[in-house]
């Protein structure tokens, strides 16, 4: 049993672009945030990102499936063994495959292997059980979110923007109590985000990313190729709904004829009318989209989103919060709301029947 009160959990990250694990330590009820702890960061080595590379679309007992894991497990058990005080792990895993309305959710890495390792509760799984349930199991932070607005003190409508390999955006009134109350939160994911850019970087210049978006800056976005990916039916979809790492794959095809600065132009630029087609959902409109994960470093997709939006557009340090570890600390809160019995997502989050307490808690 988890002591009552507060506790300090340690939530663990690996997302879709694939760069590193993130961990952060949250003291939280389940409720409220109470304070912040270390963080730390993990990258994956050349070798390590390939593993988990070639097992993108591939689903439980399927070959290769193994060797990810253990790549996942090994990582977490280094970054997260180095951290002490927790009372309990948030561990997401590494999203392999993602199908909601087909074959289901898959994320690499056993919440038990972690549990034997690091001696402490685990929480993991996180997806599963909305997906059962009728949702899309994605995404996950938007209960952490509307506790971030609280924590900031909001009192109007805002919004938060994820920018990793895929976009996901939680409009959130803190006016409405609780995050799991009707009307709290909707969320939903956008678009592809840094996954295309840092895919042409890679296969174009041996990149991993295009540091502070230096080659989108020197082209020019496609019209057509855009005009083009706008129509996409996951555009015309209502929210809630959630996408796979490797979900435009027409879009990526669509910039093979370019230069590379303005493939990168254009990708990019999709990026952000994904939002702003996003942002089109609000149920009222708010004054400031604060942005977090790795894509608000990337400036020029920073100046297209402000350009795109009409609200300012600021990452979220300009609120008091990490950018980095946003993901990581959402983790650590909705392992202790698993471990109180609270929800972690529900109808307005990822489109599930009635308000869900996803995840397994392995114990050591
Ligand atoms: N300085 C930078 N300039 C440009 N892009 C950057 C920079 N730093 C990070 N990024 C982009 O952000 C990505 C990492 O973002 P983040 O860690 O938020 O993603 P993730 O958590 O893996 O993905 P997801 O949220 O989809 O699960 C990098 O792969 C890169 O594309
Ligand atoms: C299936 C899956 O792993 N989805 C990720 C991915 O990365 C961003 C976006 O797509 C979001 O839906 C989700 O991650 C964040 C952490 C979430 O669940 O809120």
């Amino acid at each position: 049993m988890l002591k009552a009160g507060p506790v300090w959990a340690l939530g663990a990250m690996s997302g879709t672009s694939l760069d590193g694990v993130d961990a952060a330590m949250l003291l939280t009820d389940g409720v409220r945030i109470l304070d912040f702890g270390p963080v730390g960061y993990r990258p994956y080595t050349e070798a390590e990102r390939a593993v988990i590379r070639a097992g993108f679309g591939l689903w439980p007992g399927d070959p290769g499936v193994e060797a990810a894991a253990e790549v996942v497990e090994t990582a977490h058990a280094e970054l997260l063994s180095g951290f002490s005080g927790a009372d309990l792990v948030g561990f997401h895993g590494q999203t392999l495959a993602h199908d909601p309305r087909g074959r289901g959710t898959h994320q690499a890495g056993s919440g038990d292997v972690l549990a034997q390792v690091l001696g402490l509760p685990v929480v993991w799984d996180f997806r599963s059980a909305d997906v059962r349930m009728g949702g899309q199991g994605a995404p996950l932070a938007p209960f952490y979110h509307a506790a971030c607005a609280q924590w900031m003190g909001a009192t109007g409508p805002l919004a938060f923007l994820n920018l990793g390999g895929v976009g996901n955006l939680t409009w959130v009134d803190p006016r409405v109590a609780g995050p799991d109350a009707p009307g709290a939160c909707l969320a939903f994911d956008t678009g592809p985000a840094n996954a295309p850019v840092n895919d042409l970087m890679l296969a174009r210049r041996g990149l991993a990313q295009d540091a502070g978006g230096a080659l989108a800056a020197e082209g020019v976005p496609d019209a057509a190729v855009l005009t083009a990916f706008l129509n996409h039916p996951y555009f015309f979809k209502m929210p809630p709904k959630s996408l796979d790492r490797n979900d435009f794959p027409a879009l990526v095809a669509a910039v093979a004829g370019l230069s590379d600065a303005d493939a990168a132009a254009t990708l990019t630029a999709a990026a952000a009318l994904a939002v702003a087609r996003g942002a089109e959902h609000f149920p009222v409109a708010v004054d400031r989209v604060l942005v977090c994960g790795g894509g608000r470093h990337n400036a020029t997709l920073m100046a297209m989103l402000a350009a795109e939006l009409p609200c300012t557009v600021a990452p979220v340090e300009d609120a008091g919060l990490d950018g980095d570890m946003l993901e990581a600390q959402a983790f650590a809160y909705l392992a202790v709301r698993v471990a109180r019995g609270l929800p972690t997502s529900g109808p307005s989050t990822t489109g599930v029947a009635g308000a869900v307490g996803g995840g397994q808690i392995s114990r050591p």
